[in-house]
């Protein structure tokens, strides 16, 4: 798949705040890209750098294989959404996409039935036709949304970066519209960078995710790796599905706090500080006499509480040393267990469903 934007050794610094400290990215051309980060990790700054709205202190930015750093914003080709969505309430719906075209710096369409053309075209890829004379004062926050992508394809661009574009949505509709923003970027094909705060938005949206923490880029792959092999110790806290105990390795086995982890097969991988991961879903609650396999862990803990959503429920169990450490169980098969408050339960998992970070 062909490269649409590289970045190389990006840097943005503010006062004596790096927030972009060296990013190197290629992004592929007809795909979905999430960009995952905690908050002030840099998105948004990486999002603007690239929107030509703020002015990186060093590094190249290609667009197509052509250097674009010193480009003005709309030249670029580079489409921007915002959260807010950021429309006329004035306007119509059809006044509004319209409004790009016809108002733009560069080559603004003033033929009255091109406009007419491009807009029903976009329109109708966006799912809003019936509703071109409504004003968007009286749509739905999801149609508003759509609206505001609407403005920006009907530029042509050949990138759309979109910035927590599902951010002002109930959870709801949140969900809903994750499927429709993939659809109607296959149907456009054209590259868009989603920056989201949230990890099961950036997982359930990108061909490829990119988690970014503090200025740079900790891990580029798609959703699938990110989930099940996070490139660091902070990667895996952010994406909230495992428990991390720091400590280190000695004899074939991670010591920590709470005891002594006998390793699996696989290579633990490099990271700046030791530690060992477990996903809070590859592990069981059984008696604290019950029996463990030879390839099996087991730690001691209390129960505290349970937490249900939706279709998994979550379970905190307080061990020795204090730390939390989570279990969550998925419903669809058997019914939800019942924990005795405070009862005293084996935490089991497999060594080979471990992640040591070395
Ligand atoms: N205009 C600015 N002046 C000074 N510091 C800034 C400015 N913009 C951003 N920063 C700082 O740069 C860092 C990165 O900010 P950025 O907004 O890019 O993070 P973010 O990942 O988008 O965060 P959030 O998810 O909270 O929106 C933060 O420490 C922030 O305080």
């Amino acid at each position: 798949m062909s490269t649409v934007l590289q970045l190389k050794n990006i840097t943005k610094t503010y006062g004596d705040m790096r927030a972009l400290n060296g990013i190197d990215l290629a992004l592929p051309g007809d795909a979905y890209i999430s960009l995952l980060g905690p908050s002030g990790s840099g998105k948004t700054t990486l999002l603007r750098v690239i929107a030509g709205f703020e002015h990186p202190d060093g590094g190249a930015i290609l667009f197509d294989g052509k250097r674009i750093d010193t480009v003005a914003p709309h030249k670029r080709g580079i489409g921007f959404v915002f959260q807010n969505f950021a429309l006329f309430p004035h306007l119509s719906v059809a006044q509004n996409i319209a409004f790009g075209l016809e108002n733009r710096e560069d080559e603004p369409v003033t033929d009255r039935r091109v406009v007419e053309a491009r807009v029903r075209d976009i329109i109708s890829l966006v799912g809003l036709s019936g509703l071109e004379g409504r004003a968007v004062t009286q749509i739905s926050g999801g149609q508003r949304q759509r609206v505001a992508l609407a403005r920006t394809l009907v530029t042509e661009p050949r990138m759309v970066l979109l910035d927590e574009p599902l951010g002002a949505l109930d959870a709801n509709l949140r969900a809903r519209m994750r499927a429709e923003l993939r659809a109607i970027r296959e149907r456009c094909g054209v590259t868009f960078l989603h920056v989201t705060g949230s990890e099961a938005e950036a997982l359930a949206m990108g061909d490829t995710v990119l988690v970014l923490e503090s200025g740079r880029i900790a891990q580029s792959a798609d959703s699938d790796t990110v989930y099940n092999r996070p490139a660091s110790p902070a990667v895996a806290r952010f994406l909230n599905c495992y428990n991390l105990f720091p400590g280190r390795i000695e004899g074939g086995a991670f010591v920590g706090g709470v005891g002594r982890f006998a390793l699996g097969a696989a290579a633990p991988t490099r990271a700046t500080s030791p530690a060992y991961a477990i996903r809070y879903d590859r592990v069981s609650v059984r008696p604290p006499e019950a029996a463990i396999t030879e390839d099996e862990i087991r730690i001691e803990a209390n129960f505290v509480a349970s937490e249900y959503s939706g279709a998994a429920v979550n379970s905190f169990f307080a061990l020795d040393d204090g730390r939390v450490f989570e279990v969550e169980s998925h419903l669809s098969h058997a019914a939800p267990e019942t924990y005795a408050e405070k009862g005293r339960y084996a935490l089991v998992w497999k060594r080979e469903d471990a992640l040591v970070y070395v």
